[in-house]
């Protein structure tokens, strides 16, 4: 059913439900780059069905690389390392990881490829990823020279090599050359200059590159070698979206509940997990097997700081849990939040303002007070096309009554069914 214009969120006592998220959006469209360079079919289980996973497999046909897909399992018939299509125009719509990715990725092909998606990518910065492809022998520019998509690729192999990357705005770069790098002609050699956010994300692509053959040297997160090599077709396995997990955990933190998701656990290797140890320091209880984590609220929310540059997507999350703590909530080192789907510190300013909430932003920082009296009425939160926007403020609306969300729809870039999964954490 597609969504209304607005929803109205409907409060919720003490939630109890054992619930699994959808795939995870990072594994998904990791596992569909590797496996695109792969020789042969892999067998993708779990996977991502959602507009940032189906941007990516449009692409990767249109480059002429068959993916099927039934339910959620996405077979992928890798090309060892070619890209048959000579051109191809890409609308990546908003997917910073689709366009990153398929940036490097294009480089190893033949022909002339253009990237782009939609306004707002179009103002999402990706120069320092073309000037490191420059370095790396490849003829890739922005077209309209504003730094950002469209991106134009005219490609003839990755001949490889050293570059510099800098690597302060994002982590999505040095992701996307790691993985192309293996078919360069000659090793590549990458060094990081300035400080790399959300470092998770690095490791999550050195074990996808493992788990598909390829393993590469490193020293910490300055200076990484890739081999010449080719990665192994393989059945895979993706775990669910810790991002979308975290939604789940801090609706038992705020209702007193208790939720556990069970496929997302202590073995994971995404970094986003860590939201659950920062409920647990608020005061929540948590516990953990190797596959799942329940969170369960205790009535007490304590206050702090906390630094979200290692999981920068769950920082909404988590200001909207601060509304409910005993004492302010500072999120830091998350200046990135900048240059993501909105612009997320002044958004989250502006609409936990409509609450009533008193917030400081700063250049990377923001610091969000409990709120001392419920709104008056009910209040229409903006959500700035932003999926994240959307999700953590119906969070505030099991708490709240009157929380109505505009475009809902928005949350179909990575949880198309967010909000009837939320719906469904009755008490039993
Ligand atoms: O590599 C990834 O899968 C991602 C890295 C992070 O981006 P940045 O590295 O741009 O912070 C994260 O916010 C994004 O949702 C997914
Ligand atoms: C930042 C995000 O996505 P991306 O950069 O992949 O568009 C996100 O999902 O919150």
């Amino acid at each position: 059913m597609p969504l209304p214009p607005t929803l109205a969120i409907r409060p919720l006592r003490r939630v109890d439900a054992r619930v699994s998220v959808p795939g995870s959006k990072s594994l998904t469209n990791r596992a569909l780059i590797t496996a695109a360079l792969a020789e042969g079919d892999s067998t993708l289980s779990g996977c991502l069905v959602a507009e940032d996973s189906e941007v990516m497999v449009r692409a990767l046909r249109a480059l002429g690389i068959a993916v099927a897909i039934s339910g959620t399992t996405m077979t992928v018939s890798g090309q060892g390392g070619r890209v048959p299509a000579a051109r191809a125009e890409l609308d990546l719509k908003l997917s910073g990881t689709s366009i990153r990715f398929l940036t490097a990725l294009v480089a190893l092909g033949r022909g002339r490829f253009v990237l782009d998606g939609n306004a707002r990518m179009r103002e999402r910065p990706i120069q320092d990823l073309l000037d490191a492809l420059t370095a790396l022998g490849v003829k890739a520019t922005s077209q309209l020279q504003t730094g950002c998509p469209p991106v134009v690729v005219e490609a003839a192999g990755l001949p490889g090599g050293e570059a510099v990357l800098a690597g302060g705005s994002s982590s999505q770069y040095l992701s996307a050359l790691l993985m192309a790098a293996p078919y360069a002609q000659t090793p590549v050699t990458l060094t990081v200059s300035g400080e790399l956010p959300s470092k998770p994300f690095v490791d999550m692509t050195l074990k996808l590159m493992a788990d598909f053959g390829v393993e590469v040297a490193r020293d910490g997160y300055r200076r990484f070698e890739v081999p010449v090599g080719r990665y192994a077709a393989r059945a895979y396995a993706v775990e669910g979206d810790a991002m979308a997990a975290g939604y789940l955990w801090a609706a038992a933190a705020l209702t007193g509940g208790r939720v556990e998701v069970t496929n997302v656990g202590a073995s994971s290797v995404q970094g986003d997990k860590r939201l659950a140890e920062v409920l647990a320091e608020m005061g929540c209880a948590v516990t953990w097997s190797e596959t799942s984590c329940t969170v369960r609220g205790t009535g007490r929310l304590r206050g702090g700081t906390f630094d979200l540059n290692d999981m920068s997507d769950q920082a909404q999350t988590l200001a909207v849990v601060a509304l409910f703590a005993d004492a302010p909530v500072t999120i830091t080192n998350i200046w990135n939040l900048r240059i993501k789907e909105t612009d997320r510190l002044s958004a989250l300013r502006a609409e936990l303002s409509k609450l009533g909430a008193r917030v400081e932003e700063g250049g990377d920082w923001i610091t969000v007070h409990p709120l001392t009296a419920p709104p008056e009425g009910a209040v229409e939160i903006a959500t700035y096309g932003d999926h994240r926007m959307a999700m953590a403020f119906a969070l505030a609306g099991l708490r709240l009554p009157g929380v109505v969300i505009r475009d809902p729809a928005c949350v179909g870039k990575t949880f198309p069914t967010f909000f009837e999964v939320l719906a469904a954490l009755e008490p039993r």
